[in-house]
Protein backbone atom coordinates (compact mmCIF):
# COMPACT_ATOMS: atom_id res chain seq x y z
CA UNK A 1 0.00 0.00 0.00
CA UNK A 2 1.32 3.59 -0.97
CA UNK A 3 1.60 6.13 1.69
CA UNK A 4 -0.28 8.90 0.31
CA UNK A 5 -2.53 8.99 3.89
CA UNK A 6 -1.60 9.21 7.86
CA UNK A 7 -4.09 6.54 9.60
CA UNK A 8 -4.65 7.29 13.32
CA UNK A 9 -4.59 3.48 13.53
CA UNK A 10 -3.98 -0.09 11.43
CA UNK A 11 -6.29 -0.87 8.88
CA UNK A 12 -8.69 -3.73 9.45
CA UNK A 13 -9.97 -5.42 5.95
CA UNK A 14 -12.76 -3.27 5.40
CA UNK A 15 -10.47 -0.21 5.91
CA UNK A 16 -7.78 -1.61 2.94
CA UNK A 17 -10.83 -1.99 0.61
CA UNK A 18 -11.77 1.84 1.20
CA UNK A 19 -8.02 2.84 0.99
CA UNK A 20 -6.27 0.41 -1.75
CA UNK A 21 -3.96 2.17 -3.68
CA UNK A 22 -6.44 3.46 -6.74
CA UNK A 23 -8.84 4.99 -3.87
CA UNK A 24 -5.83 6.70 -2.21
CA UNK A 25 -4.48 8.44 -5.45
CA UNK A 26 -7.43 9.92 -6.44
CA UNK A 27 -8.59 10.90 -2.61
CA UNK A 28 -5.29 12.69 -2.62
CA UNK A 29 -5.65 14.01 -5.73
CA UNK A 30 -8.86 15.56 -4.37
CA UNK A 31 -8.05 16.94 -1.24
CA UNK A 32 -4.86 18.72 -2.82
CA UNK A 33 -6.96 20.11 -4.99
CA UNK A 34 -10.25 21.47 -3.01
CA UNK A 35 -9.15 21.59 0.17
CA UNK A 36 -7.42 24.53 0.37
CA UNK A 37 -10.50 26.41 -1.44
CA UNK A 38 -12.83 24.58 0.85
CA UNK A 39 -10.56 26.13 4.01
CA UNK A 40 -11.01 29.24 2.77
CA UNK A 41 -15.00 29.23 2.42
CA UNK A 42 -15.05 28.07 5.80
CA UNK A 43 -13.31 31.35 6.69
CA UNK A 44 -15.64 33.21 4.75
CA UNK A 45 -18.55 31.48 6.53
CA UNK A 46 -17.01 33.10 10.17
CA UNK A 47 -16.09 36.60 8.13
CA UNK A 48 -20.05 36.32 7.42
CA UNK A 49 -21.31 35.83 10.45
CA UNK A 50 -19.39 38.56 12.40
CA UNK A 51 -21.56 40.57 10.11
CA UNK A 52 -24.47 39.34 11.55
CA UNK A 53 -23.30 39.49 15.21
CA UNK A 54 -22.96 43.43 13.89
CA UNK A 55 -26.30 44.19 13.49
CA UNK A 56 -26.90 43.20 9.64
CA UNK A 57 -29.45 40.45 8.56
CA UNK A 58 -29.12 38.14 5.81
CA UNK A 59 -30.32 39.32 2.44
CA UNK A 60 -30.56 38.54 -0.85
CA UNK A 61 -27.81 39.53 -2.48
CA UNK A 62 -27.77 42.60 -5.06
CA UNK A 63 -24.82 41.21 -7.12
CA UNK A 64 -26.45 38.83 -8.08
CA UNK A 65 -29.86 40.02 -8.96
CA UNK A 66 -29.63 38.66 -12.99
CA UNK A 67 -29.14 35.18 -11.91
CA UNK A 68 -32.58 35.32 -9.66
CA UNK A 69 -33.93 37.29 -12.48
CA UNK A 70 -32.53 35.59 -15.61
CA UNK A 71 -34.70 32.76 -17.49
CA UNK A 72 -32.76 29.19 -17.37
CA UNK A 73 -33.00 26.10 -16.13
CA UNK A 74 -31.35 23.29 -14.54
CA UNK A 75 -29.83 20.37 -16.73
CA UNK A 76 -32.95 17.72 -17.65
CA UNK A 77 -33.57 15.51 -14.81
CA UNK A 78 -32.61 11.91 -15.04
CA UNK A 79 -35.49 9.15 -15.05
CA UNK A 80 -35.27 7.78 -11.91
CA UNK A 81 -34.63 11.33 -9.94
CA UNK A 82 -38.45 12.21 -11.28
CA UNK A 83 -40.01 10.52 -8.76
CA UNK A 84 -39.17 10.57 -4.88
CA UNK A 85 -42.65 11.27 -3.16
CA UNK A 86 -41.47 9.17 -0.57
CA UNK A 87 -37.95 9.27 1.13
CA UNK A 88 -37.04 7.50 4.45
CA UNK A 89 -33.63 8.30 5.82
CA UNK A 90 -31.13 6.54 8.44
CA UNK A 91 -28.07 6.06 9.29
CA UNK A 92 -25.55 3.31 7.24
CA UNK A 93 -25.57 0.71 9.91
CA UNK A 94 -26.05 -2.82 8.30
CA UNK A 95 -29.91 -3.77 9.70
CA UNK A 96 -31.23 -0.22 8.90
CA UNK A 97 -29.77 0.16 5.36
CA UNK A 98 -31.25 -3.19 4.48
CA UNK A 99 -34.64 -2.36 6.27
CA UNK A 100 -34.51 1.01 4.56
CA UNK A 101 -34.37 -0.51 1.15
CA UNK A 102 -36.77 -2.61 1.59
CA UNK A 103 -39.55 -0.16 2.82
CA UNK A 104 -42.51 0.95 0.78
CA UNK A 105 -41.49 4.11 -0.39
CA UNK A 106 -39.29 5.46 -3.33
CA UNK A 107 -35.87 6.58 -2.58
CA UNK A 108 -33.43 5.81 0.71
CA UNK A 109 -31.15 8.90 1.84
CA UNK A 110 -28.49 6.95 3.49
CA UNK A 111 -26.88 9.27 5.84
CA UNK A 112 -23.05 9.55 6.82
CA UNK A 113 -24.25 12.89 8.21
CA UNK A 114 -27.20 13.78 11.11
CA UNK A 115 -28.26 10.40 12.30
CA UNK A 116 -24.90 8.87 11.91
CA UNK A 117 -22.28 9.50 15.01
CA UNK A 118 -18.47 9.83 12.67
CA UNK A 119 -17.04 6.96 14.58
CA UNK A 120 -13.86 5.63 12.10
CA UNK A 121 -15.71 2.00 12.39
CA UNK A 122 -19.16 3.35 11.74
CA UNK A 123 -18.36 5.37 8.41
CA UNK A 124 -15.88 2.71 7.38
CA UNK A 125 -18.77 -0.05 7.53
CA UNK A 126 -21.23 2.13 6.35
CA UNK A 127 -19.26 2.81 2.84
CA UNK A 128 -19.18 -1.19 2.98
CA UNK A 129 -22.59 -1.50 3.58
CA UNK A 130 -23.73 1.11 0.81
CA UNK A 131 -22.02 -0.51 -1.56
CA UNK A 132 -23.20 -4.09 -0.98
CA UNK A 133 -26.54 -2.61 -1.33
CA UNK A 134 -25.62 -0.96 -4.55
CA UNK A 135 -24.16 -4.51 -5.74
CA UNK A 136 -27.75 -6.31 -4.51
CA UNK A 137 -28.90 -9.30 -2.73
CA UNK A 138 -27.29 -7.99 0.28
CA UNK A 139 -27.97 -9.82 4.17
CA UNK A 140 -27.29 -9.70 7.35
CA UNK A 141 -27.87 -11.57 10.30
CA UNK A 142 -28.56 -10.08 13.84
CA UNK A 143 -26.37 -11.77 16.32
CA UNK A 144 -28.73 -10.73 19.21
CA UNK A 145 -31.69 -11.61 18.19
CA UNK A 146 -31.00 -14.51 15.47
CA UNK A 147 -33.16 -12.25 12.82
CA UNK A 148 -31.96 -12.82 8.77
CA UNK A 149 -32.27 -9.49 7.14
CA UNK A 150 -32.32 -9.34 2.98
CA UNK A 151 -33.00 -6.79 0.45
CA UNK A 152 -36.04 -7.81 -1.70
CA UNK A 153 -37.00 -7.00 -5.31
CA UNK A 154 -37.51 -3.62 -6.67
CA UNK A 155 -34.96 -1.91 -3.46
CA UNK A 156 -35.75 1.89 -3.32
CA UNK A 157 -33.31 3.84 -4.95
CA UNK A 158 -29.94 5.07 -2.71
CA UNK A 159 -28.88 8.78 -2.46
CA UNK A 160 -25.72 9.19 -0.30
CA UNK A 161 -25.69 12.18 1.96
CA UNK A 162 -22.22 13.00 3.10
CA UNK A 163 -20.82 15.07 6.26
CA UNK A 164 -21.13 18.64 6.04
CA UNK A 165 -17.83 20.65 5.16
CA UNK A 166 -17.13 22.00 8.70
CA UNK A 167 -16.33 18.44 10.06
CA UNK A 168 -12.64 16.67 9.63
CA UNK A 169 -11.79 13.67 9.68
CA UNK A 170 -9.31 12.91 12.35
CA UNK A 171 -8.31 9.65 11.58
CA UNK A 172 -6.93 10.51 8.15
CA UNK A 173 -4.25 12.89 7.65
CA UNK A 174 -2.76 14.29 4.60
CA UNK A 175 0.46 16.56 5.46
CA UNK A 176 -0.09 16.55 9.04
CA UNK A 177 -3.64 17.86 8.64
CA UNK A 178 -7.01 16.04 8.79
CA UNK A 179 -8.75 15.35 5.48
CA UNK A 180 -12.24 16.74 5.21
CA UNK A 181 -14.68 14.21 6.00
CA UNK A 182 -17.14 15.39 3.05
CA UNK A 183 -14.17 14.41 0.49
CA UNK A 184 -13.52 10.97 1.90
CA UNK A 185 -17.52 10.21 1.60
CA UNK A 186 -17.91 11.54 -1.53
CA UNK A 187 -15.26 10.27 -3.31
CA UNK A 188 -14.92 6.49 -1.66
CA UNK A 189 -18.92 6.47 -1.94
CA UNK A 190 -18.18 7.01 -5.68
CA UNK A 191 -14.94 4.74 -5.73
CA UNK A 192 -17.00 2.06 -4.20
CA UNK A 193 -19.88 2.09 -6.56
CA UNK A 194 -19.58 4.47 -9.59
CA UNK A 195 -19.66 1.25 -12.20
CA UNK A 196 -22.04 -0.29 -10.72
CA UNK A 197 -25.08 2.53 -10.46
CA UNK A 198 -23.96 3.16 -14.34
CA UNK A 199 -24.32 -0.63 -15.42
CA UNK A 200 -27.81 -0.19 -13.52
CA UNK A 201 -28.70 2.83 -15.82
CA UNK A 202 -28.40 4.76 -13.55
CA UNK A 203 -26.04 7.67 -11.52
CA UNK A 204 -24.13 8.26 -8.51
CA UNK A 205 -26.60 10.23 -6.07
CA UNK A 206 -26.08 12.43 -3.23
CA UNK A 207 -27.46 14.91 -0.97
CA UNK A 208 -25.34 18.02 0.43
CA UNK A 209 -25.84 19.10 3.35
CA UNK A 210 -25.56 22.50 5.42
CA UNK A 211 -24.07 24.80 2.81
CA UNK A 212 -24.07 28.31 3.54
CA UNK A 213 -23.46 30.21 -0.23
CA UNK A 214 -23.92 29.71 -3.14
CA UNK A 215 -19.54 29.60 -3.46
CA UNK A 216 -19.50 26.51 -1.41
CA UNK A 217 -22.19 25.00 -4.47
CA UNK A 218 -19.61 25.91 -7.36
CA UNK A 219 -16.89 24.24 -5.13
CA UNK A 220 -19.39 20.79 -5.30
CA UNK A 221 -19.71 21.48 -8.87
CA UNK A 222 -16.09 21.60 -9.53
CA UNK A 223 -15.05 18.84 -7.82
CA UNK A 224 -17.78 16.55 -9.31
CA UNK A 225 -16.43 18.30 -12.98
CA UNK A 226 -13.04 16.94 -11.22
CA UNK A 227 -14.50 13.52 -10.77
CA UNK A 228 -16.28 12.79 -14.20
CA UNK A 229 -13.42 14.07 -15.95
CA UNK A 230 -11.05 11.78 -13.86
CA UNK A 231 -12.83 8.64 -15.01
CA UNK A 232 -13.88 10.09 -18.35
CA UNK A 233 -17.75 10.04 -17.78
CA UNK A 234 -20.70 12.16 -18.77
CA UNK A 235 -20.94 15.40 -17.13
CA UNK A 236 -23.93 15.11 -15.14
CA UNK A 237 -23.40 11.74 -14.10
CA UNK A 238 -23.03 12.91 -10.74
CA UNK A 239 -26.55 14.50 -9.34
CA UNK A 240 -26.80 16.31 -6.21
CA UNK A 241 -30.15 17.45 -4.15
CA UNK A 242 -28.70 20.04 -1.70
CA UNK A 243 -30.38 20.79 1.81
CA UNK A 244 -31.15 23.81 2.49
CA UNK A 245 -30.58 23.98 6.00
CA UNK A 246 -29.00 27.02 6.94
CA UNK A 247 -31.05 30.41 7.57
CA UNK A 248 -28.33 32.40 4.58
CA UNK A 249 -28.54 29.68 1.91
CA UNK A 250 -32.55 30.97 1.80
CA UNK A 251 -31.35 33.78 0.56
CA UNK A 252 -28.63 32.07 -1.95
CA UNK A 253 -31.44 29.20 -3.74
CA UNK A 254 -31.38 30.30 -7.01
CA UNK A 255 -27.60 30.95 -7.14
CA UNK A 256 -27.24 27.78 -5.51
CA UNK A 257 -28.92 25.53 -8.31
CA UNK A 258 -27.55 27.81 -10.95
CA UNK A 259 -24.04 27.23 -9.69
CA UNK A 260 -24.62 22.98 -9.78
CA UNK A 261 -26.78 23.61 -12.72
CA UNK A 262 -25.11 20.69 -14.59
CA UNK A 263 -25.54 18.12 -11.56
CA UNK A 264 -28.25 19.68 -9.27
CA UNK A 265 -31.60 16.97 -8.97
CA UNK A 266 -33.54 19.11 -5.96
CA UNK A 267 -33.55 21.28 -3.03
CA UNK A 268 -34.40 19.85 0.43
CA UNK A 269 -35.94 21.46 3.21
CA UNK A 270 -33.83 20.55 5.94
CA UNK A 271 -35.68 22.29 8.56
CA UNK A 272 -34.16 21.29 11.78
CA UNK A 273 -30.94 22.20 10.81
CA UNK A 274 -32.81 25.56 9.70
CA UNK A 275 -34.18 25.99 12.80
CA UNK A 276 -30.67 25.66 14.32
CA UNK A 277 -29.29 27.66 12.15
CA UNK A 278 -31.92 30.74 12.31
CA UNK A 279 -30.79 30.70 16.26
CA UNK A 280 -26.91 30.73 15.33
CA UNK A 281 -27.34 33.22 12.30
CA UNK A 282 -29.37 35.47 14.27
CA UNK A 283 -27.56 35.09 18.10
CA UNK A 284 -27.17 38.00 18.78
CA UNK A 285 -30.40 39.64 17.49
CA UNK A 286 -32.59 40.11 21.17
CA UNK A 287 -35.48 40.39 19.31
CA UNK A 288 -35.46 36.59 17.21
CA UNK A 289 -34.49 34.14 19.81
CA UNK A 290 -36.83 31.24 19.28
CA UNK A 291 -39.32 30.24 22.11
CA UNK A 292 -40.10 26.54 23.11
CA UNK A 293 -38.67 23.80 20.51
CA UNK A 294 -41.78 22.21 20.44
CA UNK A 295 -43.75 25.41 19.48
CA UNK A 296 -41.58 25.92 16.25
CA UNK A 297 -43.45 24.04 13.91
CA UNK A 298 -43.47 24.72 10.04
CA UNK A 299 -47.26 26.24 10.28
CA UNK A 300 -45.28 29.43 11.62
CA UNK A 301 -44.84 32.25 9.29
CA UNK A 302 -41.58 32.41 9.06
CA UNK A 303 -40.92 28.21 8.26
CA UNK A 304 -44.23 28.28 5.69
CA UNK A 305 -42.41 31.18 3.97
CA UNK A 306 -39.20 29.18 4.29
CA UNK A 307 -41.28 26.20 2.19
CA UNK A 308 -42.85 27.70 -0.53
CA UNK A 309 -40.24 29.92 -1.86
CA UNK A 310 -38.36 26.84 -2.05
CA UNK A 311 -40.97 24.80 -3.92
CA UNK A 312 -41.51 27.92 -6.27
CA UNK A 313 -37.47 28.40 -6.84
CA UNK A 314 -36.95 24.75 -7.71
CA UNK A 315 -39.91 24.44 -9.56
CA UNK A 316 -38.89 27.77 -11.37
CA UNK A 317 -35.56 26.06 -12.48
CA UNK A 318 -37.03 22.46 -13.49
CA UNK A 319 -35.94 21.19 -10.03
CA UNK A 320 -37.60 19.14 -7.58
CA UNK A 321 -38.60 20.72 -4.15
CA UNK A 322 -38.28 17.95 -1.67
CA UNK A 323 -40.14 18.28 1.61
CA UNK A 324 -38.15 17.47 5.51
CA UNK A 325 -38.68 15.08 8.67
CA UNK A 326 -41.80 15.19 10.76
CA UNK A 327 -40.01 13.96 14.10
CA UNK A 328 -42.52 12.03 15.25
CA UNK A 329 -41.73 7.79 15.15
CA UNK A 330 -44.77 5.43 15.76
CA UNK A 331 -45.46 4.00 19.02
CA UNK A 332 -46.30 0.70 20.19
CA UNK A 333 -49.37 2.11 22.28
CA UNK A 334 -52.56 2.24 19.81
CA UNK A 335 -54.14 5.09 21.01
CA UNK A 336 -50.74 7.18 21.17
CA UNK A 337 -49.94 6.16 17.63
CA UNK A 338 -52.74 6.82 16.44
CA UNK A 339 -52.18 10.59 17.89
CA UNK A 340 -49.05 10.60 16.32
CA UNK A 341 -50.29 9.40 12.62
CA UNK A 342 -52.67 12.20 12.73
CA UNK A 343 -49.63 14.47 13.72
CA UNK A 344 -47.61 13.50 11.00
CA UNK A 345 -50.46 13.57 8.48
CA UNK A 346 -50.95 17.25 9.21
CA UNK A 347 -47.60 17.75 8.89
CA UNK A 348 -47.14 16.24 5.41
CA UNK A 349 -50.36 17.37 4.03
CA UNK A 350 -48.76 20.98 4.96
CA UNK A 351 -45.79 20.38 3.01
CA UNK A 352 -48.04 18.63 0.14
CA UNK A 353 -50.38 21.58 -0.10
CA UNK A 354 -47.32 23.74 -0.55
CA UNK A 355 -46.51 21.96 -3.58
CA UNK A 356 -43.26 19.69 -2.23
CA UNK A 357 -42.52 17.04 -4.53
CA UNK A 358 -41.78 14.30 -2.21
CA UNK A 359 -41.38 13.93 1.83
CA UNK A 360 -38.68 12.19 4.43
CA UNK A 361 -39.88 10.03 6.66
CA UNK A 362 -37.79 8.33 9.57
CA UNK A 363 -39.64 5.01 10.33
CA UNK A 364 -40.75 2.82 8.28
CA UNK A 365 -44.03 3.10 9.95
CA UNK A 366 -45.08 6.12 8.69
CA UNK A 367 -44.74 4.81 5.21
CA UNK A 368 -48.23 4.03 4.36
CA UNK A 369 -49.52 7.18 6.35
CA UNK A 370 -47.82 9.39 3.76
CA UNK A 371 -48.61 7.01 0.96
CA UNK A 372 -51.65 8.47 1.38
CA UNK A 373 -50.58 12.15 1.05
CA UNK A 374 -48.00 12.47 -1.53
CA UNK A 375 -47.94 9.44 -3.60
CA UNK A 376 -52.07 8.93 -3.88
CA UNK A 377 -52.58 12.54 -2.85
CA UNK A 378 -50.64 13.96 -6.38
CA UNK A 379 -51.16 13.48 -9.84
CA UNK A 380 -48.18 12.07 -11.61
CA UNK A 381 -44.48 11.52 -10.18
CA UNK A 382 -44.26 15.10 -8.72
CA UNK A 383 -45.30 18.61 -8.86
CA UNK A 384 -43.23 20.34 -10.65
CA UNK A 385 -46.24 22.03 -12.38
CA UNK A 386 -46.98 23.85 -8.99
CA UNK A 387 -46.00 27.92 -9.57
CA UNK A 388 -48.43 29.85 -7.28
CA UNK A 389 -48.68 33.81 -7.94
CA UNK A 390 -49.31 33.73 -3.99
CA UNK A 391 -45.79 32.81 -3.55
CA UNK A 392 -44.30 36.03 -5.29
CA UNK A 393 -44.97 38.06 -1.86
CA UNK A 394 -42.40 36.11 0.29
CA UNK A 395 -39.05 38.74 1.33
CA UNK A 396 -36.51 39.04 3.95
CA UNK A 397 -39.24 40.09 6.30
CA UNK A 398 -41.48 37.30 6.34
CA UNK A 399 -38.25 34.87 5.78
CA UNK A 400 -36.44 36.56 9.65
CA UNK A 401 -40.24 36.97 10.79
CA UNK A 402 -39.64 36.25 14.93
CA UNK A 403 -41.48 33.50 16.14
CA UNK A 404 -44.71 33.92 18.49
CA UNK A 405 -44.54 31.45 21.69
CA UNK A 406 -43.76 31.32 25.27
CA UNK A 407 -40.10 30.21 26.73
CA UNK A 408 -41.00 27.93 29.79
CA UNK A 409 -39.42 26.06 32.63
CA UNK A 410 -40.74 22.60 31.25
CA UNK A 411 -39.40 23.81 27.81
CA UNK A 412 -35.89 24.57 29.83
CA UNK A 413 -35.91 21.04 30.89
CA UNK A 414 -37.08 19.08 28.36
CA UNK A 415 -34.56 20.81 26.55
CA UNK A 416 -32.02 20.09 28.72
CA UNK A 417 -32.75 16.01 29.18
CA UNK A 418 -32.77 15.64 25.41
CA UNK A 419 -29.55 17.00 24.96
CA UNK A 420 -27.61 15.33 27.54
CA UNK A 421 -29.51 11.66 26.58
CA UNK A 422 -28.66 12.65 22.89
CA UNK A 423 -25.06 13.82 23.22
CA UNK A 424 -24.45 10.73 25.25
CA UNK A 425 -26.12 8.56 22.72
CA UNK A 426 -23.80 10.20 19.86
CA UNK A 427 -20.13 9.79 21.74
CA UNK A 428 -21.50 6.15 22.55
CA UNK A 429 -21.11 5.68 18.73
CA UNK A 430 -25.14 6.68 17.65
CA UNK A 431 -26.27 9.27 15.74
CA UNK A 432 -30.23 8.80 15.83
CA UNK A 433 -32.24 7.95 18.91
CA UNK A 434 -35.73 7.79 20.10
CA UNK A 435 -36.19 10.31 23.25
CA UNK A 436 -39.48 11.16 24.85
CA UNK A 437 -40.98 9.28 21.68
CA UNK A 438 -39.41 11.64 18.78
CA UNK A 439 -36.51 11.07 16.65
CA UNK A 440 -33.79 12.91 17.91
CA UNK A 441 -30.66 13.21 15.95
CA UNK A 442 -27.53 15.99 15.43
CA UNK A 443 -29.99 18.84 14.01
CA UNK A 444 -32.67 18.58 17.00
CA UNK A 445 -30.12 17.96 19.52
CA UNK A 446 -28.45 21.34 18.18
CA UNK A 447 -31.74 23.13 18.53
CA UNK A 448 -32.54 22.06 22.05
CA UNK A 449 -28.80 23.53 23.13
CA UNK A 450 -28.26 26.44 21.40
CA UNK A 451 -32.20 27.76 22.69
CA UNK A 452 -30.51 27.72 26.42
CA UNK A 453 -27.62 29.17 25.07
CA UNK A 454 -29.62 31.84 23.37
CA UNK A 455 -32.25 32.79 26.18
CA UNK A 456 -29.19 32.68 28.64
CA UNK A 457 -26.99 34.99 26.19
CA UNK A 458 -30.54 37.28 26.23
CA UNK A 459 -31.34 37.29 30.14
CA UNK A 460 -34.87 35.96 28.36
CA UNK A 461 -37.76 35.35 31.45
CA UNK A 462 -38.85 32.39 31.68
CA UNK A 463 -43.28 32.41 31.57
CA UNK A 464 -43.36 32.68 34.81
CA UNK A 465 -40.75 35.82 35.37
CA UNK A 466 -37.39 33.88 35.90
CA UNK A 467 -34.56 35.16 34.02
CA UNK A 468 -32.77 32.54 32.31
CA UNK A 469 -28.94 32.92 33.60
CA UNK A 470 -26.08 30.52 33.62
CA UNK A 471 -26.87 29.98 37.28
CA UNK A 472 -30.57 28.39 36.51
CA UNK A 473 -29.10 26.45 33.84
CA UNK A 474 -26.28 24.69 35.93
CA UNK A 475 -28.84 23.68 38.39
CA UNK A 476 -31.89 23.06 36.21
CA UNK A 477 -28.75 20.50 34.71
CA UNK A 478 -27.88 19.12 37.60
CA UNK A 479 -31.58 18.32 38.90
CA UNK A 480 -32.18 16.94 35.16
CA UNK A 481 -29.44 14.98 35.44
CA UNK A 482 -30.79 13.37 38.37
CA UNK A 483 -34.13 12.41 36.05
CA UNK A 484 -32.55 11.18 33.58
CA UNK A 485 -30.24 8.83 35.51
CA UNK A 486 -33.30 7.69 37.00
CA UNK A 487 -34.63 6.81 33.60
CA UNK A 488 -32.17 4.68 32.04
CA UNK A 489 -30.79 3.26 35.31
CA UNK A 490 -27.40 3.99 36.92
CA UNK A 491 -26.06 0.89 35.32
CA UNK A 492 -26.29 2.13 31.91
CA UNK A 493 -25.76 5.74 33.50
CA UNK A 494 -21.84 4.41 34.21
CA UNK A 495 -21.87 2.19 30.98
CA UNK A 496 -22.05 4.53 28.94
CA UNK A 497 -20.52 8.16 28.00
CA UNK A 498 -23.93 10.58 30.63
CA UNK A 499 -20.95 12.17 32.76
CA UNK A 500 -19.05 12.65 29.54
CA UNK A 501 -22.35 14.16 27.74
CA UNK A 502 -22.75 16.08 31.33
CA UNK A 503 -19.51 17.91 31.05
CA UNK A 504 -19.65 18.87 27.41
CA UNK A 505 -23.15 20.10 27.58
CA UNK A 506 -22.37 22.23 30.76
CA UNK A 507 -19.74 23.73 29.00
CA UNK A 508 -20.84 24.12 25.74
CA UNK A 509 -24.05 25.85 27.54
CA UNK A 510 -21.97 28.63 29.47
CA UNK A 511 -19.52 29.22 27.10
CA UNK A 512 -19.62 33.36 26.19
CA UNK A 513 -19.08 32.53 22.82
CA UNK A 514 -21.47 30.27 20.96
CA UNK A 515 -19.73 27.10 19.91
CA UNK A 516 -20.69 26.43 16.43
CA UNK A 517 -21.48 23.00 15.90
CA UNK A 518 -21.75 20.24 19.25
CA UNK A 519 -20.26 17.96 16.86
CA UNK A 520 -16.87 19.50 16.46
CA UNK A 521 -16.03 19.71 20.56
CA UNK A 522 -17.77 15.75 20.88
CA UNK A 523 -15.41 14.23 17.85
CA UNK A 524 -12.44 15.45 19.72
CA UNK A 525 -14.07 12.84 22.60
CA UNK A 526 -14.92 9.90 20.03
CA UNK A 527 -12.93 6.98 18.59
C1 LIG B 1 -32.87 16.24 10.90
C2 LIG B 1 -32.53 15.17 9.96
O1 LIG B 1 -31.46 15.12 9.46
S1 LIG B 1 -33.67 13.98 9.65
C3 LIG B 1 -32.72 12.69 8.88
C4 LIG B 1 -31.87 11.98 9.85
N1 LIG B 1 -32.65 11.20 10.77
C5 LIG B 1 -33.06 9.97 10.42
O2 LIG B 1 -32.72 9.53 9.38
C6 LIG B 1 -33.94 9.19 11.35
C7 LIG B 1 -33.76 7.73 11.14
N2 LIG B 1 -34.55 6.96 12.07
C8 LIG B 1 -34.00 6.19 13.03
O3 LIG B 1 -32.79 6.15 13.18
C9 LIG B 1 -34.92 5.34 13.85
O4 LIG B 1 -36.21 5.36 13.32
C10 LIG B 1 -35.02 5.77 15.34
C11 LIG B 1 -33.65 5.71 15.99
C12 LIG B 1 -35.59 7.15 15.46
C13 LIG B 1 -35.95 4.78 16.03
O5 LIG B 1 -35.42 3.50 15.78
P1 LIG B 1 -35.85 2.22 16.62
O6 LIG B 1 -35.80 2.55 18.08
O7 LIG B 1 -35.05 1.07 16.14
O8 LIG B 1 -37.36 2.07 16.21
P2 LIG B 1 -38.26 0.78 16.25
O9 LIG B 1 -37.83 -0.14 17.35
O10 LIG B 1 -39.66 1.22 16.26
O11 LIG B 1 -37.94 0.11 14.84
C14 LIG B 1 -38.71 -0.95 14.32
C15 LIG B 1 -37.99 -1.50 13.11
O12 LIG B 1 -37.93 -0.49 12.11
C16 LIG B 1 -36.57 -0.30 11.70
N3 LIG B 1 -36.34 1.11 11.42
C17 LIG B 1 -36.66 2.18 12.19
N4 LIG B 1 -36.31 3.30 11.58
C18 LIG B 1 -35.74 2.95 10.41
C19 LIG B 1 -35.16 3.70 9.35
N5 LIG B 1 -35.12 5.02 9.38
N6 LIG B 1 -34.66 3.02 8.31
C20 LIG B 1 -34.71 1.68 8.27
N7 LIG B 1 -35.26 0.92 9.25
C21 LIG B 1 -35.76 1.56 10.31
C22 LIG B 1 -35.74 -0.75 12.87
O13 LIG B 1 -34.44 -1.11 12.43
C23 LIG B 1 -36.56 -1.92 13.40
O14 LIG B 1 -36.28 -3.04 12.59
P3 LIG B 1 -36.39 -4.55 13.16
O15 LIG B 1 -37.84 -4.75 13.52
O16 LIG B 1 -35.97 -5.38 12.02
O17 LIG B 1 -35.49 -4.66 14.35
O1 LIG C 1 -31.21 17.32 7.59
C1 LIG C 1 -32.31 17.65 7.86
C2 LIG C 1 -32.64 18.60 8.86
O2 LIG C 1 -33.83 18.83 9.08
O3 LIG C 1 -31.69 19.13 9.46
MG1 LIG D 1 -29.74 18.57 8.68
Amino acid sequence: MNNLFQFSQPLDNNAKTLFNDEHQEFLAELVDTFQPRLNELLEKRQQRQAYYDGGALPDFDANTQDIREGHWKIAELPKDLKKRRLEITGPVDRKMVINALNANVDCYMADFEDSQSPTWDGMVNGQINLRDANIGGMTYTDPSSGKHYKVGENPALLIARVRGLHLPEKHVQRNGQAIPGALMDFALYFLLNYQQRLQQGSGVYYYLPKLEHSDEAKWWADVFHFTEKTFNLKTSTIRATVLIETLPAVFQMHEILHALKDHIAALNCGRWDYIFSYIKTLKAHADRVLPDRQVVSMDKPFLNAYSRLLVKTCHQRGALAMGGMAAFIPSKDPAENEKILAKVHADKTLERDNGHDGTWIAHPGLADTVREIFVDGIEGDNQLHVLREDDNGIDQALLLQPCDGERTETGMRTNIRVSLQYIAAWLNGKGCVPIYGLMEDAATAEISRTSIWQWIRHGKKLSDGTPVTKALFTQLLQEEADVVKKEVGSERWSNEPFEQALALLENITTADELVDFLTLPGYEQLN
